[in-house]
Order: structure tokens, then sequence, then C-alpha cells
């Protein structure tokens, strides 16, 4: 019987992976390896044209240097040895669900409700409004039993994923020989076809049982938190974007993904990239939706107020193979909504949301149990939920989802199929300081459109004496932290060379941190806001133009001292300096490279130009 093939092929010891992707299932048996560096991974494995499909650890992250609590997991890759594929309902065709599926005895939480909220106002407090970021997702473990547990189990929740979990990107099961690994995973990470690559930030959430569906759903939409959330993830991600489509992309949405229980707001990015598939895959870990922003300094934060390992939750399912073509290709899911289940039938499921800050702390807590509370019931829901979107969302409703990119910059929106280029800039060249925020990599795409060459290094690398550095423009990016708080190495060494450009005859220029240092080293004093601007949106007077602009920051400059002569400030009602200029800089509190900056190519080509022509 059909039935007994997959028992067979799924067999104790059998390992194995089930995914499916829209209406095709594909089902790979094989051998499983556990490695512990991506490279390790094979290039080419046989005539199959799956090669690998591997869970990969968050703890990987430490291949970019990056914290993370580790908890030493491997990256399990499954092999295959045999590959099938048939249509969704052929494959529910022939599963036999295990009706008496239960949980035996409670859920736990390795964080209670109290302390998950403790967590959400401390990352509010001690991180966001001290400048460490902008956002940060903080989880928590749910745990639990199943019984009968094993083979009829596994195979009986990823069906009822495949009947519920509509507005999954994948459902898949992945079994290693002892522990399942199910998952209804509503989000893309990375993927490379045909050496297009795309990623897809997720972030807005509407739990979809509201009284009054209709009026949630418009609140939803225009509700500033959930909108700026969500820019701050598409920003993060076209930092990815910048660094491996170096030909550029474009940016489609903003779409609605309803799942079973939940509505999503979400982007899908795209662009052309030379890199090998496994390389791209590297620099993208992991979904910025799963981490925070800047990157980097968001691992940090994670590792200070999660307990434990993240284990296999928010990284990804990684998938590589040939096409037909024998062209290499790449597809991962990322790792939330999914169970990791042991041979006695206990399982745990992670989940969190992303903090910012005007996040609630109950509401993020009430957030993260819905997305862990939705997979556990899933997996018990024998009947489908139908969806309900198409059926209710009005066209006011879709007209004011679109009206979002009204204000977005249109240079990251469409493909930067037409050249920017400036003779007056063609040739010149720029060392931009990463000082920990790859913000970098979008203002080096700017610049590279503009005309000029650009060299990428962080502080840490270069001299400190501007004589030394060989570009015309040095510019100073954003980042992390204080800028008085020079026990940081980086935050010194970039506050000295602040002060060496004064005296030198070198062009520069400032990014947030970068324009908090050089305002510092005039003489401005700097003030920490209680409401940080950290991912927001604002028309500004940019001099005399009115701009809309993008501000990451918690800190600004003030200019209550007389600033020196030939040194002009844009300056808020609130006193906040907003930009300066002098004849050998310019210094921006915003992020002209920002998505969020309408102008943001205009702006700084019009600064260059003053600069460097
Ligand atoms: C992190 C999770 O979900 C992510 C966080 C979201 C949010 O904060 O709104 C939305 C979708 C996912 O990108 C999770 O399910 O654990
Ligand atoms: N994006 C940035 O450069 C932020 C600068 C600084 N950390 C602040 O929060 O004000």
């Amino acid at each position: 019987a059909p039935v007994a093939v997959f028992f067979s092929m799924f067999s104790p010891q059998t390992p194995c992976c089930i995914f499916q992707k829209q209406n095709r299932v594909t089902i790979a048996q094989g051998r499983i390896f556990h490695l512990h560096l991506l490279d390790e991974l094979p290039t080419h494995a046989g005539t199959l044209p799956i090669h690998s499909i591997s869970m990969i650890p968050y703890c990987q992250i430490k291949e970019r240097g990056f914290k993370a609590i580790d908890g030493s997991e491997p990256i399990i890759a499954l092999i295959p040895e045999t590959l099938r594929e048939m249509s969704t309902a052929e494959f529910l065709d022939q599963i036999v669900e295990t009706p008496e599926l239960a949980l035996v005895g409670n859920l736990h939480y390795n964080l209670s409700d109290a302390e998950y909220e403790d967590v959400v106002a401390q990352v509010i407090e001690k991180e966001i409004k001290q400048g460490e970021g902008s956002n940060f997702l903080l989880s928590r473990k749910t745990s639990g039993t199943l019984s009968p547990a094993g083979v009829p189990a596994a195979l009986t929740i990823l069906a009822r994923f495949m009947r519920n979990e509509f507005g999954s990107y994948m459902n898949f099961c992945f079994f290693d020989g002892t522990t399942y690994f199910v998952g209804a995973s509503p989000e893309r990470h990375l993927s490379v076809f045909k050496g297009e690559a795309y990623l897809n930030p997720i972030s807005g959430t509407l739990p979809k049982a509201q009284a009054d569906f209709h009026a949630a759903l418009t609140a939803f939409l225009q509700d500033p938190k959930e909108i700026h959330e969500l820019f701050q993830v598409v920003d993060e991600e076209l930092k990815m974007m910048a660094k491996i489509c170096k030909r550029g992309g474009e940016v489609e949405g903003p779409f609605l993904k309803e799942m079973r229980t939940l509505l999503h707001t979400e982007y899908l990015l795209k662009g052309e990239t030379e890199m090998r598939p496994l390389d791209a895959f590297r620099a993208t870990m992991f979904a910025p939706t799963m981490i925070g922003s800047p990157l980097e300094n968001a691992c940090r934060v994670i590792c200070k107020y999660e307990r434990d390992s993240r284990r296999y939750y928010s990284s990804a399912m990684l998938i590589l193979g040939e096409d037909e073509e024998r062209a290499p290709f790449l597809d991962s899911a990322i790792t939330i909504r999914t169970l990791e289940i042991g041979a006695d039938g206990h399982f745990t499921i992670q989940s969190g949301g992303s903090i910012v800050r005007d996040s609630i702390p109950k509401n993020e807590r009430i957030e993260a149990t819905t997305k862990a509370l939705g997979a556990i019931k899933a997996m018990r829901e024998t009947t489908a939920t139908p969806p309900i979107l198409e059926k209710t969302i009005t066209p006011l409703q879709r007209r004011t989802l679109m009206a979002r990119n009204d204000n977005l910059s249109q240079f990251w929106l469409r493909k930067q199929a037409h050249s920017f280029e400036d003779a007056r800039l063609v040739g010149k060249s720029a060392l931009i300081i990463d000082n920990e925020d790859d913000f970098v990599y979008m203002f080096a795409h700017i610049l590279e459109h503009l005309g000029l060459t650009v060299r990428i290094e962080k502080i840490a690398a270069i001299s400190l004496k501007p004589e030394e550095l060989a570009e015309e423009i040095i510019i100073l990016g954003p980042g992390p932290g204080n800028p008085e708080n020079e026990a940081d190495e980086r935050i010194f060494r970039l506050n000295r060379l602040a002060e060496n450009l004064h005296v030198s005859d070198k062009k520069f220029m400032g990014i947030c941190f970068g324009h908090q240092v050089i305002s510092r080293s005039l003489g401005l004093r700097l003030e920490r806001l209680d409401t940080p601007l950290q991912g927001v949106q604002k028309e500004i007077l940019l001099f005399d133009e009115k701009e809309i602009v993008g501000f990451y920051n918690t800190f600004v400059a003030v200019a209550d001292n007389p600033l020196p002569s030939g040194v002009c400030a844009s300056v808020s009602e609130l006193g906040e300096v907003y930009a300066l200029a002098a004849p050998n800089f310019r210094s921006f509190q915003f992020h002209p490279e920002s998505v969020l900056t309408r102008n943001g190519l205009e702006i700084l080509r019009g600064a260059l130009l003053e600069l460097l022509a």
C-alpha cells in the first residue's frame, strides 16, 4: 500500500526530508552528515538535482564573526540518495493521520510571561534608548510532550500543516534518524535561482481572531509601529542585497501574507548576484527579522537576554542543488513555526517578535505566544480553516497598504537599470568607514552609481592620520553605541579620526554616528532622546529644502554653542542638528542611504559635488 511506502522510507532509522512548496512535495531520503562549516557541504553530488538539505543551526552565525550562545550544534546535512516528487494532493492522499495525537500534560516556557515582558521592557530601556540599535528580536521557548511519538506523529503534523497552513513558504519535515523538525515556515530566507537572488522581509503581525476584523485590519495597516517595523527590516535586508547583488536590485510589495491565524506584511527583494550561492547564504546569515538591526550588535543583545542556545530556531533549512541547465540553485526557509520533536515525543518550539522603540511588552508577549500556539494548535487541528483576506479586504485598504511606498526612495524600489552617473564625480575615490552597520554597503552602492570608486574598511584597519589615506573623501559611517563611550576602541578611534580630519586637507562626510562624532569634535554637545528616533521617517527642513528622511538614532547633537566660523548647521525647532555643512565636510544625522530617505541619492549627489567637483 502507498502508505506503507512512506512508513518504510520513514522507518525509525532512515533519515529523510519531505518538503512542500506551493503544490509540489519533494521526498528525499539519504545519509546524514554532521558538519561544522558551510563550506563542508558538497558542491556536487552525483546525478540528483538536490545535493543537500541541511538544518543550519543559529550558532553558524559564528562564521560571520558574530556572537551567539553556542550550543555547538552541528549542521545536520542530508545527502539524498533517492528523490521523489508528487503533487501535494497525491501526497496527502497517501497519509493516514493519527487522530489520537495529543498533548500530554502542560506546556512549559523557558521564560514566564512576566519574565518575557521584562526582557522586552529592558531591551527598550537599555538598548534602543541607549543607541544600541533600532530593533531586536528576543524569543522564548515553549515545550511539551506529544503522544504518540515517532513517525505517525511527525507525518500527521506535516499533513495538517500542509492542509491548514496555506500561507507557508515551505512546509517540511526533516528527520535525521532521531529528531524530527516539522515546520510551517511563512518565510523564505534567501533563494538563488539562475543567478537571481531573493530575500523576503516579513514583519508586522495582526492576529486574525478579532471581534471586528475589518476595523482591526484598517488600524493595522495605518499603525506607524507596524509600518516602521517593516521598513526597518527592508533597510536591513537591502544592506544584505547591496552586498550580494553588486549590479543592484528592486523591491516588490508591500504585500499582505495571510497565515492560518495571523496576517503579516512583507516585501520581496530581488537582484542579480554573481556570488556563489553558498557564499551569498553565508553573507546573509541570518534574516534580520530574526535578529534585529544593526545585525552584529543585535547578535550581542540576543546573547545578553536569551538564556539558551537558539539551536535550529530562526536560522534556516537550506536546500542546495542544480537546475535542469546545471546552474546551481539555493533555497532556504527560515526555521520559525518549527517544532523540534525528539523520539520520546518531547518537543520545543521557539517564537518571538521584533521589539522596537514603541513596543508594548504585553502585546509583544501575546504576539510571541500566538505564534507558538498557532503551530501547536495547527498540529492538532483536523479541519482546514479557509483564508478570509481576499474576501474581506476593501480597495481602500489595498490603497492604504500600497501608499506605504509613496515616500520611499525610488532608487531602491526600482531596478537601478539606468546609470545615475555624474560626469563630475566619475573617477573620484571614497573610503567609507564601516562602523559596524552594513548601511555602508548601501552607501557604497549609491556612490558607485554616481561614478565614484569605493573602498570599505573597519576603523581598526586604517590609519588615523588622514594624510595616510589615499582616497579623496573619507566617510564616517553609522553605528551602534554612544559616541561618548570612548572606552570602546572603535568609538575612541572614530572620535580621533574626526578630530584629525578637521586639521587635514581631506574632504569628509559623516552619517548618523559619523555626524555625531564630527559634531563632538566641533565642541557640540550630544543629548540622548527619551523617545529615540530609531527607524522613523520624518519630514524635515534640510537647510532650505523640505525632505522626507529616515532616522536611526537615539543621540542628537544640539546647537547651543556657537559654531566655528565657516560651519553651517541645519537645526530643528528643538535645536537638534540635522546636518552640518562646511567647505571641507558634510554630515547628516539622518540616513541618506536608507530606503526611508526619499531623495537620498540627490542629497548625496549635491553634497559630493559641493565637496569634490
Ligand atoms: C520571529 C518570528 O516571526 C517573525 C517576526 C514577525 C514580527 O515581529 O512581526 C513576523 C514574522 C516573522 O518574521 C517567530 O515566529 O518566532
Ligand atoms: N545609526 C546610527 O549611526 C546611530 C548612532 C547612535 N548609536 C545613536 O543611536 O544615536
